[in-house]
């Protein structure tokens, strides 16, 4: 579910990193866009925003992932 692909590369973002873009939840219309993109030779996945967001509002992505299979176990991707 937190495979992202950047040309011939994948970033996996489902181990435990510290880093605060981890806690970001999914929602099929999310405020955020995900871009996969090199800094410095490293593949890295950047969260952007869509539009203006308001201050408190909950940052949400889409996890794109809408396989029969993880939403049997993950019902909540579906919306
Ligand atoms: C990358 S983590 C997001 C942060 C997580 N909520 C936390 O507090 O650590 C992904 C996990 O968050 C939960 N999650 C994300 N979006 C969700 C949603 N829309 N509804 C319910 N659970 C969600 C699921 O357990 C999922 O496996």
């Amino acid at each position: 579910m937190y495979y992202f692909k950047h040309n011939d590369q994948h970033i996996d973002a489902t181990a435990e990193s510290g880093k605060l873009g981890r806690l970001v939840n999914h929602s099929r219309n999310g405020n955020l866009i995900t871009k996969t993109m090199i800094v410095d030779k490293v593949p890295r996945l950047a969260l952007m925003a869509k539009t203006d967001i308001s201050k408190g509002a909950e940052l949400l992505y889409d996890y794109g992932d809408r396989s029969k299979e993880a939403l049997e176990h993950h019902p909540w991707l579906a919306s």
